[in-house]
């Protein structure tokens, strides 16, 4: 009789397939089952030789494969597939047993299921696996969220399939109910900005200063051994150089409309419930948003002018202005990303601890940069300033960018190129820095058309204006 399975991968498309793969690289007996049968037989004819895999044609067999309490990892479509597969999977379950939704779930989904299968007396864990692909092979980012003890059973198997940076798994117990997929959200959200960000400087290299393809890959390549280093930066320079059949470079062939799945939108749908102000992330939905909207732009392109500008080669100052600019506003992002977590950690009553976020972000996931372990050091440092902008580091570091910041924004603004994240960071910049910005006329406003009230610096309380009658003010509270 086969020995039994120290883990269950239930979905075995690109992700979970290479999850199962990679538990089973590193020693672990892995019980395998995929709806369609077909995944589960050309995973195991290409990579059965492996590892010890256990695979299953139904969903009894497969659940009695895996040694008790089992951990079987649910690695499927996000949203009604995940509550089918639970559905399936309860009837063979024993109390215990923990169910690990690997998937981009929305944490409101992960909470309901926390306490739906805790009432069933099973375990579970919604655990954000960052990654793609590559990284589900070769070890990824993975945050765990749910009860302790149920992913202290699970720590010994995920901790060895994370990735390491400097010794340490890019996999830490995150917290109770959602918090590991809310935390998986924002990682997604702050990939969507870095990802906006980068987009917004090839296209000022592109059309403001008319450089190709491959002329911009040796920009980004070179970029990559600074403070930008990052695997997106990375991959841009890759993405940038590949040339198609016909020689030509392949990014100027693929169709200019982004697609979402919904992480980056739920980022931003939860910082306007949350108050927080979000704008880099939010502004990469949207521009996600309107590239979307490709036969109106082209419609439009015919019938709005648009400038022309004179394009120039950039000098090794504009280039590097430019890097100034995605620099300062990739710290905004991150600020936000971060003031976001706390925010949730307060009205959630999570314990999330966003040094260790930090730390298991700097290797596996998609937004692993060097820069993150500056963050960690911030958080480390244990001075809680408010901001990431107002740790030493990055409030040195955007201060020294500010000038050149400003100056690529208003060139880009001049030739009527489009850079919303650079310019909505800038924004955020200059309001977080001003002490006192226009809200009082705001207030004056929604006071006078709604008798909404205001308060006063010279005194305090609550006022209200009789705008419309005798202009008196009156105290209301
Ligand atoms: N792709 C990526 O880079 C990343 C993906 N993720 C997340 O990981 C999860 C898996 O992603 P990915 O591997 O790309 O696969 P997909 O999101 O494309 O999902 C395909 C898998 O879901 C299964 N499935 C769909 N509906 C059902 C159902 N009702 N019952 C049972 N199984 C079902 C499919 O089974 P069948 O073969 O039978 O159709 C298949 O195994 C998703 O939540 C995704 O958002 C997370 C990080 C990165
Ligand atoms: O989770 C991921 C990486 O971390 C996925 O790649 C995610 O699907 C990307 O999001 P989108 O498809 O919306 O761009």
């Amino acid at each position: 009789m086969q020995e039994l399975a120290d883990i269950g991968v239930f979905g075995l498309a690109v992700m979970g397939a290479n999850l199962a793969r990679n538990a089973a690289r590193k020693g672990f007996g892995v019980a395998v089952f995929n709806r369609n049968g077909a995944r589960t037989d050309e995973l195991i004819s290409e990579h059965g030789s492996e590892g010890r895999f256990t695979p299953s044609k139904d969903i009894a067999a497969f659940v009695a494969s895996i040694k008790r309490p089992r951990p079987i990892i649910i690695m499927v479509k996000a949203g009604q597939p995940v509550d089918d597969v639970i559905e399936e999977l309860i009837p063979y379950l024993e109390e215990g047993d923990i169910i690990i939704d690997g998937g981009n779930s929305l944490f409101t989904d992960t909470n309901r299921r926390f306490h739906y299968l805790t009432g069933k007396k099973l375990r579970f864990i919604g655990m954000g696996v960052s990654g793609g692909e590559e990284g589900a092979l070769e070890g990824p980012s993975m945050m765990p969220g749910g009860t302790l003890e149920a992913y202290q059973r699970i720590e010994p198997i995920v901790t060895k399939m994370a990735a390491q940076v400097d010794g340490e798994p890019c996999c830490v117990y995150i917290g109770t109910e959602g918090s590991g997929h809310y935390v998986k959200m924002v990682h997604n959200g702050i990939e969507y900005a870095d990802m906006q960000l980068i987009a917004e400087a090839y296209d000022l290299f592109k059309t403001v200063y008319g450089l190709s393809a491959p002329e911009i890959a040796d920009i980004f390549a070179d970029w990559k051994t600074g403070d930008l280093d990052s695997y997106l930066i990375e991959i841009t320079a890759a993405v940038l150089r590949k040339t198609d059949s016909t020689g030509k470079p392949l990014v100027d062939s693929i169709v200019d409309e982004a697609e979402q799945k919904g992480t980056g939108r739920w980022t931003a749908q939860s910082a306007l419930d949350l108050g927080v102000p979000l704008t880099s992330i939010t502004e990469a939905v949207f521009a996600r948003a309107l590239s979307g909207r490709r036969a109106h732009r082209i419609e439009a392109e015919k019938l709005l002018p648009h400038p022309e500008f004179p394009k120039r080669k950039p000098t090794a100052a504009d280039i590097e202005a430019v890097k100034d600019a995605l620099y300062a506003s990739k710290i905004v992002a991150y600020a936000q990303g971060f003031e976001q977590m706390t925010a949730a950690a307060k009205e959630f009553g999570w314990e999330l601890k966003l040094g260790e976020v930090s730390t298991i972000w700097r290797g596996g996931c998609i937004i692993r940069a060097a820069f993150l372990n500056r963050i960690r050091e911030a958080y480390e440092s244990g001075v809680a300033a408010p901001n990431l902008i107002l740790q030493d580091y990055f409030r040195d570091a955007i201060v020294k960018a500010e000038p050149s910041w400003r100056k690529v924004v208003s060139l880009a603004i001049e030739a009527g190129v489009p850079v919303p994240a650079f310019t909505s960071s800038l924004a955020y910049y200059d309001g977080l820095r001003r002490a006192r910005g226009p809200a009082n006329l705001l207030q004056g406003l929604r006071d006078y058309f709604g008798a909404h009230t205001y308060a006063r610096l010279d005194k305090p309380g609550k006022f209200h204006t009789r705008w419309s009658q005798d202009g008196s003010e009156v105290q209301t509270s």
